[in-house]
C-alpha cells in the first residue's frame, strides 16, 4: 500500500486532498496543526500559513482534534458547533506501529441544514424510486399453469389464451370476484411478446374519481397544491410497451370512461397540467363483474368504450358452475397450504365434500382457498371434518333443489344441526337437547338414528 501510495506524484496528492473533503485538518500528536486546506482556511478566514504549527485549540472553534490525536479512539459524524453553525466532522487517528502520531478531520456538511437538504433528497428519491418499484410489477405472479381445473370451461379458457396471447387485441375478462381474472390477465401478459415489459395493474374501482385521471395519465410538476415536485408519470406512460391491467372498470366513473376511450383510441395521452400529448404504446386488458350490458342501458357504461375493450371477450364461469373442478382445486389448496404450515393432512371427510358440492362459492377460488385454510388450521387432527370448517359454512342452508326430496333436505338439516350441537356443548347431550327443546329420549334416538352416537 506504501510502495502505491508513493507512486502517486505530489501534485496529484496536493489535488486529492485539497478537493476530496469539503474541509480537511491534520493535527500532530499534540495537537499542532500539520496541514488545513485551503476550502477550510476560507470558511474560518485565516491564512493558512499562519496557522500551521498552532495548537488546533486555538484556531478551530470547539475542536476535538486534539484529544483523538491523545486518545486514539475515533468520533464519526459528530456535531461540531463553529461560527454561529453545526458541521458534521469525522476526527480520524493516525496510528504508527500501533502508536497514535497524530489526527486527522474532515467537515462533510458545513451545516446541520446543508445536511438536511441531502438527507430529505435521499429520501425523497428513495420514496420516488419505491412509487415506481410497486407500480411496475415485470415479474407476473401468475401464468397459466397455475389455472387449475377439469372442466370444459377451463380447458377452452386455457385455449383462447394462448391463441389471443400474442396479438395486441383487448381483453375483456369477466367473472364473479375470486373467479381468476386477474390469473387470467397475468397468464396473457406472460404468453405474449410483451412479457419483458411492464405488466401494470391499476384498480379502477379503488381509487378516489379525483385522483384517478393522475393516477392514469400522470402529472406535470405544480399541476396542482400538493403535486410533487417533477411531476409523476402515470400507469400508462409506466405500462409503455406492456400491458395495462384495468381491474374493476365497470367502477370507473363516465367522465373518465371518456378520458380513457380517446387515450385508447389515438394512443395518446396527457397529463394532467400538460399541454402536450404523449405517444403510448400499451395493451389493455380489463377486467369486471359488474353487468356492463345492464349498466349501458342505464346509461352508466359508455357503448364505445365498451366495444373497444370487449374485443376478446372472456367469461370465467363461477365455481359453483363447475363443481368438477372442486376436487382438483382442493387437493392443490390442501398440499399448498399443508406445506406452507408445516400441518400433515391425510384425508377429508366425506361430509366435508358433501358439504362443499352443496355450498355455492358466492367468493369462488379465492373462498375455496381460505376456507381450506382455515380448517388446516382448526384442526388438530390429520383429516379435515366438518368440525374444523368456519362456522358460516356450516351453517349455510344451500338446498339441493331437485337433486333431492324434501324428506332427505330435512333429515340432512336435522343431522347437521345435532352435529352442531354436541360440537358447541362439548358433547353434553342433556345440554344440547335442552338448547334443542327436546326431551333427552329424543335426543338419543336421533343421534342413534343418524349415527353421531
Ligand atoms: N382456476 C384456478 N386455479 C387455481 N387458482 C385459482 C384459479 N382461479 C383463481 N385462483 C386463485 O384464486 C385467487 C383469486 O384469483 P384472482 O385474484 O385472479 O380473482 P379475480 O377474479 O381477479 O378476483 P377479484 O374480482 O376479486 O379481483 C388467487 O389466489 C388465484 O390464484
Amino acid at each position: 500500500m506504501k510502495d502505491t501510495l508513493l507512486k502517486i506524484p505530489v501534485d496529484y496528492i496536493e489535488t486529492i486532498v485539497e478537493n476530496a473533503f469539503e474541509w480537511l485538518v491534520v493535527v500532530d500528536k499534540q495537537g499542532k496543526i500539520i496541514y488545513i486546506n485551503k476550502n477550510y482556511c476560507d470558511f474560518l478566514e485565516v491564512v493558512r500559513e499562519e496557522v500551521v504549527g498552532k495548537h488546533v485549540a486555538e484556531v478551530i472553534e470547539n475542536s476535538r482534534m486534539h484529544i483523538v490525536a491523545e486518545k486514539g479512539k475515533e468520533e464519526i459524524a459528530d456535531l461540531q458547533y463553529i461560527k454561529g453553525n453545526y458541521m458534521i466532522a469525522n476526527r480520524i487517528p493516525i496510528k504508527k506501529d500501533g502508536d497514535v502520531i497524530g489526527a486527522f478531520g474532515t467537515v462533510f456538511f458545513r451545516d446541520t441544514q446543508a445536511w438536511m437538504k441531502m438527507n430529505s433528497h435521499v429520501k425523497s428519491m428513495l420514496s420516488k424510486m419505491q412509487n415506481y418499484i410497486q407500480d411496475i410489477d415485470r415479474s407476473v405472479k401468475y401464468s397459466l399453469e397455475d389455472l387449475l381445473g377439469d372442466s370444459k370451461p377451463i380447458h377452452s379458457l386455457k385455449e383462447k389464451v394462448k391463441m389471443v396471447a400474442s396479438s395486441d387485441i383487448s381483453v375483456l375478462i369477466r367473472g364473479e370476484s375470486g373467479t381468476g381474472k386477474e390469473l387470467i390477465a397475468h397468464s396473457i401478459h406472460q404468453l405474449s411478446n410483451r412479457s419483458h415489459q411492464p405488466f401494470v395493474k391499476i384498480n379502477c374501482g379503488a381509487i378516489p374519481e379525483h385522483l384517478l385521471e393522475s393516477e392514469l395519465f400522470g402529472y406535470e410538476e405544480g399541476a396542482f397544491t400538493g403535486a410533487k415536485k417533477g411531476g409523476k408519470k402515470g400507469k400508462f406512460q409506466l405500462a409503455d410497451g406492456g400491458t395495462l391491467f384495468l381491474d374493476e372498470i365497470g367502477d370507473m366513473p363516465m367522465n373518465m370512461q371518456v378520458k380513457l376511450l380517446r387515450a385508447l383510441q389515438e394512443g395518446e395521452i396527457e397529463s394532467v397540467g400538460s399541454t402536450n400529448p404523449t405517444m403510448v404504446d400499451v395493451r389493455i386488458i380489463a377486467a369486471t363483474n359488474r353487468p356492463l350490458e345492464k349498466m349501458m342501458e342505464e346509461k352508466r357504461f359508455r357503448e364505445d368504450l365498451f366495444y373497444r375493450i370487449n374485443v376478446v371477450p372472456f367469461m370465467i364461469p363461477a365455481l359453483r358452475e363447475r363443481m368438477e373442478d372442486l376436487p382438483v382445486l382442493l387437493n392443490y389448496f390442501i398440499k399448498k397450504i399443508t406445506k406452507k404450515s408445516g400441518k400433515r393432512i391425510h384425508s377429508i371427510q366425506e361430509s366435508v365434500i358433501e358439504l362443499f358440492n352443496e355450498y355455492s362459492w358466492p367468493g369462488n377460488i379465492r373462498e375455496l382457498e381460505n376456507v381450506v385454510e382455515a380448517a388446516i388450521h382448526l384442526t388438530n387432527e390429520e383429516v379435515i371434518s366438518l368440525d374444523s370448517l368456519p362456522d358460516y359454512i356450516k351453517d349455510s342452508s344451500v338446498y339441493p333443489l331437485g337433486k333431492k326430496k324434501l324428506k332427505e333436505i330435512l333429515d340432512e338439516t336435522e343431522k347437521r344441526v345435532l352435529r352442531q350441537s354436541l360440537i358447541k356443548f362439548n358433547d353434553d347431550k342433556l345440554q344440547a337437547a335442552k338448547a334443542l327443546g327436546i326431551s333427552k329420549s329424543t335426543m338419543y334416538e336421533k343421534l342413534k338414528k343418524y349415527q353421531l352416537d
